[in-house]
C-alpha cells in the first residue's frame, strides 16, 4: 500500500453502495462508515412533499455527514489508517441542487462549503452505475416503506445528476482514483467471481 487509502463507494439510490462497501470491508479488513438512513426524521415526509421538507432534509444529511467525516478524519485519516464509506460527502450538494431552489439552494451551498471544503475527501470512489429498471428493482427488494411511491423520474434526474457530479468530481485537483462498476450486468452480491474482479480491481487502485 503506497499510503493508507481512504474509499467511498457511490451511485444513486440503490445502486448497492452500502452492500458492496459491507462485502469490501470485509474482504479488505478495513472499518466501514455507513451513512445513517432508517433514524432520518424527515425522510418519510421528504417522500410525501419534496418541496415541503426538502431543507430540513437536505440540513440533516448535512449535519450528520459532517459530524461522521470529523471523526473519519480524527480516528483514521489523521492516524493514516485505512477506511472505506458507503458514501461520498459530496452526494450532499448532487441530491441538494436538484431538491432545493431559490434562496433555500443558495444558503444550503454556503453552508455546504463552508463545512467541507477543508475537510479530508476520498482519494478512491468506487462508482456504481447502474439504470432506472435496475434501481428500482433493487429499491423494490430492499422494501423501505417510504421509497416505495419514489418517482421514477426523480430517480431518472438522478442517474444522470450522478454522472455530472462524479464527472465533477473527477476533474478536481488532486483527482480521486475512480473505479466504475456496471450495476447492471456485475453482480456482486450473486456471484463471487465478480465480486473477486471487482476486489482485484480496487486493490490496484489502493
Ligand atoms: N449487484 C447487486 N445484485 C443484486 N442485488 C443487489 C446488488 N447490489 C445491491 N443489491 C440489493 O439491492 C438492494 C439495495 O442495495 P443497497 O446496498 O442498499 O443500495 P444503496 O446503498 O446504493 O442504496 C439491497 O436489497 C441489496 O441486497
Ligand atoms: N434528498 C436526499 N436524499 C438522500 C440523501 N442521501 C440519501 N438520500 C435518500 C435516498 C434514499 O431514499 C435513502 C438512502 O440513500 P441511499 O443512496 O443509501 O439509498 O436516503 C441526500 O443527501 N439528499
Amino acid at each position: 500500500m503506497k499510503q493508507a487509502p481512504f474509499i467511498a463507494v457511490e451511485g444513486p439510490i440503490g445502486a448497492g453502495k452500502t452492500t458492496l462497501a459491507s462485502m469490501l470491508s470485509t474482504e479488505l479488513h478495513l472499518p466501514i462508515i455507513k451513512e445513517i438512513v432508517e433514524e432520518n426524521p424527515f425522510l418519510d415526509k421528504f417522500y410525501q412533499n419534496i418541496d415541503e421538507w426538502s431543507f430540513q432534509l437536505e440540513m440533516f444529511f448535512l449535519c450528520n455527514r459532517y459530524k461522521q467525516l470529523e471523526d473519519t478524519g480524527l480516528q483514521y485519516i489523521e492516524k493514516a489508517q485505512p477506511v472505506i464509506s458507503d458514501y461520498h460527502i459530496y452526494k450532499n450538494l448532487i441530491f441538494a441542487e436538484r431538491t432545493l431552489k431559490g434562496v433555500k439552494l443558495e444558503k444550503y451551498r454556503q453552508i455546504y462549503h463552508l463545512l467541507t471544503d477543508d475537510m479530508p475527501k476520498p482519494d478512491i470512489i468506487i462508482y456504481i452505475k447502474a439504470d432506472l429498471d435496475t434501481l428500482l428493482g433493487r429499491i423494490r427488494k430492499r422494501a423501505r416503506s417510504f421509497e416505495q411511491e419514489m418517482d421514477p423520474a426523480y430517480l431518472e434526474q438522478l442517474i444522470i445528476d450522478y454522472d455530472k457530479g462524479i464527472q465533477f468530481l473527477a476533474e478536481q485537483s488532486p483527482s480521486p482514483r475512480i473505479l466504475t462498476v456496471n450495476g447492471n450486468e456485475i453482480d456482486f452480491v450473486e456471484n463471487q467471481a465478480q465480486f473477486k474482479q471487482i476486489v482485484s480491481d480496487v486493490k490496484e487502485l489502493i
